[in-house]
């Protein structure tokens, strides 16, 4: 008998609006222990919804169940111990080792009462460097740190939050493009690793259809497309959600995207 693992996170009749902007309707599943992407044209929503999922933005109508509990029940730090997200933003304050940074993701299982680690809090922070390959870079100012390096131990501080659903915002945007797969391969050997639901836009098609188990296509605030990345990209998909005329081959199992430039 096959069973099919409940969801990390759904979203039903879901809408949100800031300024003119509305995401619309948004019903979606977040299958639990796999990565999926969230793509779709320069204001689409992406980044919306995700500040939607990840509690820091709330929606007007509709749901988001996180592990099947309404996020408006999760008392503050409950979220912050399930549910980690790295934003855009490449700021982080100055004058921190890298090792002080990941330590920032300990924060929600931190006593107000004092500042020190536990154990616990180290073997977190010691694991996530360990899992992002910054270890021999613990003890350097972050900002000595290249821009490969630096997002790296970006993400070693939401893995040291030891939450088991992660949210990354364009996670290999500032990058070239072999930190890109560097940072995609790493992503992918984390969740294999680990077992961590990961959820990130992107902006790669080809990188979404070679890394992520499942795709959710956004346009004008709504869901248009979900599934499969494989099974989704193709010169339709790129028409109804980019507006653009090109074909997709592959070349051993890699899509490239060829626009029709007449
Ligand atoms: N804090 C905000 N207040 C008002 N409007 C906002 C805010 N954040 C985003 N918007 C608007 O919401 C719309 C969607 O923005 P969002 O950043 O979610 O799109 P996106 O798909 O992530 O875009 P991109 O691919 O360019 O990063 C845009 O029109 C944007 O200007």
């Amino acid at each position: 008998m096959s069973t099919t693992a409940a969801p990390a996170i759904e979203c039903r009749c879901l809408h949100f609006g800031h300024n003119g902007f509305r995401l619309k309707d948004i019903l979606l599943s977040v299958p639990l222990g796999k990565i999926t992407t969230i793509v779709g044209p320069n204001g689409s929503g992406k980044s919306t919804l995700l500040r939607v999922l990840s509690g820091l933005a709330s929606p007007y109508s509709g749901e988001v169940l996180v592990h099947g509990e309404d996020l408006r029940r999760f008392p503050r730090r409950k979220l912050a111990r399930t549910l980690s997200m790295l934003p855009q933003s490449k700021l982080v304050p100055d004058n921190l080792t890298v090792r002080e940074l990941v330590a920032y993701g300990r924060s929600p299982y931190q006593s107000p009462w004092s500042y020190r680690p536990y154990t616990a809090d180290i073997d977190h922070i010691n694991r996530a460097l360990q899992l992002t390959g910054t270890t021999a870079h613990a003890d350097r100012m972050f900002h000595t740190l290249s821009g490969g390096e630096q997002q790296k131990a970006r993400i070693a501080m939401t893995l040291a939050q030891n939450t088991d659903i992660l949210l990354l915002d364009e996670p290999t945007t500032f990058l070239d493009i072999a930190h890109q797969f560097e940072v995609m391969s790493m992503l992918k050997a984390i969740n294999h690793e680990t077992g961590i639901t990961i959820v990130m836009v992107l902006h790669d098609l080809p990188q979404a259809v070679a890394f992520c188990d499942h795709m959710i296509a956004l346009k004008r605030g709504a869901v248009v497309a979900a599934g499969p990345p494989r099974a989704l990209l193709d010169t339709e998909f790129l028409h109804q959600v980019y507006d653009l005329n090109a074909s997709v081959t592959y070349v051993e199992n890699y899509p490239v995207i060829i626009p029709n430039l007449n």
